[in-house]
């Protein structure tokens, strides 16, 4: 709702729409009337709008969108029009976060002042729409082109200070909000408003504005991977280089454009999935969730292993003000750590001038410093019998209330809970590489995992700035064991005619951010090398004894990574594995090395080459990934399809202008095609049972069942 309360002769209208002030169709409604009234009262000379609670806005009612309510009258840009049109002066009053359509309102007011604790951005694009009502015409006329590319192409935020530099804001208070507003609306009561119209000025800069778009549409070329909102938004800006109401009916056009691609409709389901899985339920036991089980309180954590992961995941949690005691077997890799860690912290190792964060710090190769710590994540190399040995040892070492995490990249968590008395307290807290970038943290339960447990892995995730998703156990979980897939096909192509820089190419513009193999090459090959080893597929050696070349436990099998790994070829951490890497550069160059090993592979096994469509290189390295997807849903491994989304938006670069695997195929695909597809392949390849549809999706796609209503009923 939004209240309508009159101070002597300032209206002042009052949005109260907790939590977050969302400009939904009954907030619009009340608005609109509030502003009707305050015009037509002689009374009121100047009207004044704000918000109540935490912050001014968080934009549009984005839950609206895609249902009538959306545009029902008055829509948005409707009452921004008439904001702007007010012959009384409108005083916008912000303060928190203002986003989107808060922004609009505030742009087609006279004036605007905000508390300096406000936080100014532009998220539209991140949904995929235009920030409409007029937002990318009169921006620019405020704050100039550069500034308003940065805001609504990037979406990035702006603080007080910014926004007072930018002349984006009139004037930054810090006392009582609604008196400086109050007081600031009587003071301008008779100012003349012609000027204060932002539409009626002219874009500030606009002799270099063709070098300024240009430049941007270059950057937008070569980030945006195939989502189409980035460069519609700077289509949009560029339409207010033309006069005020030409510009209008072009964000319009584009705003139409956008509202009606069902890219926005991805970007959307992405936004509201990562806040659903937060409401996390144990998938087969809906009694158990995040409002029934209670999280242990964690102050400090022990870190076991120092390596690629442990370093990440120690930055995250000293970042996020915990106590961390770091423990390394190997003394000199510790140091290593130690240095690493304080250099991204911002200190400089053996000086005074450590982070208050790297204070927090303590390095040692001694297990017993573990007593005291409320909770331990082991990150030593991925060998069954170690972490069980480990697991061992910090039963004994760790106060017996010390929760025992696993960053296992997939090995069985029971196995590893069952080396300790605590299995209750064991849980896998799967990090993603690097482990201080990635947002996601698949958390895995074990058969015995308690409530209290989950309840602690998933507030730590929060803690830490992480998007915590619930999963099952099994081998690989859910993201590597779908992953793992796109991966085996990669490499069937590479048999079959392509080359490791083709795949990847593809899957770029499909809108990767790095296609499987330059993936591999920046985790390790051999990380997933010793679990091929772990699994019996394979030796360091090579096959293991009496076992075909190209079939390997009922499967046909690829042995290329092995090939390499057997080489030393990790990657970048070796400076070479499917690409080859120049010192110190991150830049993947094919390699002769490779290409030589792949046309000698064909060769010997009388592999015959042949051409392979960009479209084959995406189906066959994206439907069996989605095929399991469907299987694990089938397992109830996952408590729904949005789990398995956020896992692959946040843990593995999917394209989020397509929302994810499972709704890629619900909503883009199509399940009766992908059902089809999946077929047309088992035919091709009948050695690779991943072929195989899975029987949830065969149901759906026969009785035409859409993913999203599968799942819609099943959330808390
Ligand atoms: C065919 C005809 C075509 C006509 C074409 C054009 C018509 C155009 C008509 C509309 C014009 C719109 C114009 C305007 O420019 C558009 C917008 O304003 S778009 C919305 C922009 N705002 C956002 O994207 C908000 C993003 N939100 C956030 O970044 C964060 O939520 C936050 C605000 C920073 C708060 O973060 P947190 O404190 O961490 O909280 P959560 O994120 O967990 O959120 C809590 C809760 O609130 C829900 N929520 C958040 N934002 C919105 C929102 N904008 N609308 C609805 N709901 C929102 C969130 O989902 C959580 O919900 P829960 O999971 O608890 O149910
Ligand atoms: N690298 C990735 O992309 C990635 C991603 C997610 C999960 N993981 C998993 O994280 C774990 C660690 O992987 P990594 O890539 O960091 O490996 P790594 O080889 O970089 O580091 C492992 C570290 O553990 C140390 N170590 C070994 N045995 C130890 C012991 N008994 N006590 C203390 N320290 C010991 C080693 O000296 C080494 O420094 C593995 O289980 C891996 O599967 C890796």
């Amino acid at each position: 709702m939004a209240e309508y309360v009159i101070y002597e002769t300032v209206a002042v209208l009052q949005i109260n729409n907790p939590p977050l002030n969302v400009l939904s169709h009954h907030v619009r409604r009340q608005l609109m009337s509030g502003l009707q009234q305050a015009l037509q009262d002689t009374a009121v000379r100047s009207i004044v709008i704000m918000g109540k609670g935490q912050i001014f806005t968080a934009g549009a009612d984005v839950k609206e969108f895609g249902t009538e309510k959306a545009l029902s009258d008055p829509s948005l840009p409707t009452l921004v029009e008439a904001v702007a049109a007010s012959n009384k002066p409108v005083v916008t009053a912000f303060h928190g976060t203002t986003l989107g359509g808060g922004v609009a309102l505030a742009l087609a007011s006279h004036y605007r002042l905000a508390a300096s604790s406000v936080k100014i951005g532009l998220p539209e694009v991140e949904i995929g729409i235009v920030p409409t009502c007029g937002v990318s015409q009169r921006l620019p006329r405020l704050v100039g082109l550069q500034t308003a590319v940065q805001m609504i192409v990037s979406a990035q935020t702006m603080s007080a200070q910014q926004a007072l530099t930018t002349g984006l804001l009139d004037k930054v208070v810090s006392g009582d909000l609604l008196s400086e507003a109050v007081g600031f609306a009587k003071s301008v009561e008779v100012q003349a408003l012609a000027d204060r119209r932002v539409g009626s000025r002219a874009v500030p800069g606009a002799d270099t504005a063709e070098d300024v778009l240009d430049a941007a549409r270059k950057r937008l070329v070569r980030r945006s991977r195939g989502a189409i909102a980035p460069l519609t938004c700077l289509q949009a800006i560029q339409a207010s280089l033309l006069p005020f109401e030409t510009g209008m009916k072009r964000e319009a056009e584009l705003g139409q454009y956008l509202w009606t691609s069902w890219q926005t409709g991805a970007l959307r389901y992405a936004f509201l999935a990562e806040r659903t899985v937060k409401r996390w339920y144990l998938p087969g036991n809906k009694t158990v969730n995040y409002r029934t089980a209670e999280p242990l309180v964690i102050n400090s954590v022990g870190v076991l292993g120092a390596g690629t992961m442990g370093v990440g995941i120690t930055i995250c949690l000293l970042q996020a003000g915990l106590k961390v005691v770091l423990i390394e077997a190997n003394k000199t890799q510790l140091d290593k750590a130690v240095t690493l860690i304080q250099r991204s912290l911002g200190g400089r190792s053996h000086s005074k001038q450590l982070s208050h964060q790297a204070m927090q710090l303590r390095a040692t190769t001694d297990y017993r410093q573990l007593g005291e710590v409320d909770l331990v994540i082991e990150a030593v190399f991925e060998d069954l019998a170690l972490k069980r040995k480990v697991f061992q040892q910090l039963d004994s070492v760790t106060k017996p209330q010390a929760i025992l995490a696993t960053n296992t990249s997939g090995l069985d968590i029971d196995k590893i809970a069952s080396a300790t008395q605590r299995p209750d307290k064991v849980i896998g807290t799967h990090f993603f590489s690097p482990a201080n970038v990635m947002r996601l943290l698949e958390n895995i339960y074990g058969r015995h995992t308690s409530p209290e447990t989950i309840a602690t892995a998933m507030q730590l995730g929060a803690t830490i700035g992480k998007v915590g998703v619930l999963v099952g156990n099994c081998p690989g979980f859910v993201g590597n064991r779908m992953k793992g897939l796109n991966f085996t096909e990669a490499m069937f192509l590479l048999e079959e005619g392509a080359e490791p820089q083709d795949v990847d190419k593809v899957l770029e513009e499909f809108g990767f951010a790095m296609g499987p193999f330059r993936v591999s090459d920046l985790a390790g090959g051999d990380v997933h090398w010793r679990r091929r080893i772990q699994a019996g597929l394979t030796t360091e050696q090579g096959p293991p004894p009496n076992t075909p070349l190209l079939y390997r436990q009922g499967n046909r099998y690829c042995p290329l990574a092995d090939m390499l790994c057997m080489q030393g070829r990790f990657g970048q951490k070796t400076g070479a594995g499917w690409y080859r890497y120049e010192s110190g550069s991150r830049a993947a160059l094919p390699d002769a090395v490779v290409h030589r090993l792949i046309l000698k592979h064909r060769q010997d096994n009388g592999l015959q080459r042949r051409n392979i469509s960009s479209q084959e290189i995406v189906e066959r390295c994206l439907y069996p990934l989605i095929n399991e997807g469907f299987r694990i849903l089938e397992e109830g491994l996952a408590a729904g399809p949005q789990d398995i989304d956020v896992i692959f938006l946040l843990g593995f670069g999917w394209p989020r202008h397509t929302g994810g695997p499972m709704y890629y195929a619900d909503k883009v695909v199509g399940l009766g095609i992908l059902l089809r597809c999946l077929e047309k392949y088992r035919a091709l390849h009948p050695r690779s049972a991943h072929w195989v549809p899975s029987s949830l999706l065969q149901t759906m796609a026969t009785q035409g069942t859409s993913l999203t209503a599968w799942a819609a009923g099943s959330r808390l």
